[in-house]
């Protein structure tokens, strides 16, 4: 889900810096990143944004692995149901993003696709709704799609109407 209701509705800035802080036992941590770097990318490649990868905690966009309760409203659900959840661009939590290490997160087509989950969260940290197009990458529920053409024509006008 994304949280837009506490936060604004996009980034003030074309460049946006991202660190990740817990990481998630499923995956060498240097495969977290390149996965978390090429999703930012599908949204770079479809936009003028630019992300900057930080190792310090005041970065707009904090990509963390968690479980069940962890310091937001929203805690997590135990294996399947919801993978992951995004805020909305804002300060403090704004753009944050959270995977549910409760569930198995993989770089291939088994568990979940870290990639594919990725680049559906950080369409809402950018402030990005749902979609109720099958095609789109911001449809509400999971499919391991080709990472070829993840984002629909759709998903492209959209981030391209916001920034
Ligand atoms: C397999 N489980 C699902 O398909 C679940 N969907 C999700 O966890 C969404 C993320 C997917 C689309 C990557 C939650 N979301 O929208 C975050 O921004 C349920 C449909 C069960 C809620
Ligand atoms: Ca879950
Ligand atoms: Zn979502
Ligand atoms: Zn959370």
């Amino acid at each position: 889900e994304e949280y837009s209701h506490i936060q604004g509705t996009r980034w003030n800035k074309n460049v946006i810096t991202y660190s990740i802080g817990r990481y998630t036992r499923d995956l060498p941590r240097n495969t977290v990143d390149s996965l978390v770097e090429s999703a930012f990318s599908v949204w770079a490649r479809a936009s003028s944004l630019t992300f900057v990868r930080s190792h310090t905690r005041n970065a707009d966009i904090m990509v963390e692995f968690v479980t069940n309760e962890h310091g937001d409203f929203y805690p997590f659900d135990g294996p399947r149901g919801t993978l992951a959840h995004a805020f909305g661009p804002g300060l403090g939590i704004g753009g944050d993003t959270h995977f549910d290490d409760d569930e198995y997160w993989t770089a291939g087509r088994t568990g979940f696709n870290l990639f594919v989950v990725a680049a559906h969260e950080f369409g809402h940290a950018l402030g990005l709704k749902h979609s109720r197009n099958r095609e789109s990458l911001m449809y509400p529920t999971y499919k391991s799609s080709s990472s070829a053409n993840l984002l629909s024509i759709e998903d492209v006008a959209n981030i391209n109407a916001l920034y």
